[in-house]
């Protein structure tokens, strides 16, 4: 197999302060790989304050693990140091954090941070290149240029938001996106059109993505594997339909156990019965 990413028993730990003698370990021991010919939705599952985050900024190269190597297309990160070289990273492997309304200021109309990625990326000369080109990558999350073109984000739904910041995403054409609670601000009822859009991404863009949550249900529908962290650690790892309908670990149990309680059946099967094709 031909990695992808390779995340090599990486660690982070943190100094409380500067009089704190205290360290926290954001993240411990933690080591999978994605392939470079099969690309897969990888949820990395866990509560607040698991380590989620930290793991996905040291994948997206925003902070360097102090155990461990993360390589991505067979290059250790840390030798990511010009502008240049995380310019050729950022074109391979893009973001997409939690919360659509930060994302984008106010202020600017959404169609203007498309242009920005096509010129940036793509080398869009031209405002008709650059609009051709986010048309392109709207049209992939499901929405047109017609649609958002000169809107600013109050005008557009939490859904539409984070679709056109996915669009955004796209527009380098990467191998792999990182999205860090990419669900989690925007109305239950749009949740599973967004995440749905990872398999989609998966099978027709051969995009891998990294999907970060807590949210087990989500997770159970899209993913093809998954990892439990707990205080930094994987707790259990596998195929998605493996580890949350037959979890081994307490602690996976736990979550499942507390999806259940909330919704009183297991949402996965709930949401499977009412998959969106
Ligand atoms: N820059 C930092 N300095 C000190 N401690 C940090 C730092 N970043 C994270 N931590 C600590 O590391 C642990 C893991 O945090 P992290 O944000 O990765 O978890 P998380 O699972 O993403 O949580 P959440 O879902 O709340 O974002 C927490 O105890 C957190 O306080």
């Amino acid at each position: 197999m031909t990695a992808l990413l390779q995340v090599d028993h990486v660690g982070r730990s943190f100094s409380g302060g500067l009089f704190s003698r205290r360290r926290t370990r954001a993240v411990a021991d933690v080591d999978f790989t994605l392939s470079a010919e099969q690309p897969e939705v990888f949820a990395v599952i866990g509560e607040s304050g698991s380590g989620k985050t930290t793991l996905a900024r040291m994948v997206l190269a925003m902070t360097a693990p102090s155990e461990g190597a993360i390589r991505f297309q067979g290059r250790d990160l840390r030798e990511i140091r010009s502008r240049r070289d995380r310019l050729d990273f950022m074109r391979h492997v893009q973001p997409i954090f939690q919360n659509p309304f930060e994302a984008f200021n106010p202020l600017k109309r959404v169609d203007r941070y498309l242009y920005a990625a096509a010129a940036r990326f793509r080398g869009a000369a031209t405002r008709v290149a650059a609009e051709a080109m986010a048309d392109e990558a709207l049209h992939q999350v499901g929405l047109s240029l017609a649609e958002v073109k000169g809107r600013f984000p109050h005008e557009l739904s939490g859904g539409q938001l984070q679709r056109t910041a996915i669009a955004r995403a796209l527009i380098p054409r990467p191998a792999l996106i990182v999205a860090d609670e990419p669900v989690s601000m925007i109305d239950a009822s749009l949740r599973m059109t967004v995440t749905n859009l990872f398999r989609t991404l998966r099978d027709e863009l051969r995009v891998s993505i990294i999907y970060i949550t807590h949210d087990l249900a989500t997770a159970y529908y899209v993913s093809d594997r998954v990892i439990v962290m707990r205080q930094g650690e994987v707790v259990e790892s596998g195929a998605a339909e493996q580890v949350l309908t037959v979890p081994r670990h307490p602690y996976s149990k736990l979550l499942k156990d507390s999806v259940l309680s909330i919704d009183g059946a297991w949402a996965g099967d709930a949401l499977r019965s009412h998959a969106i094709p």
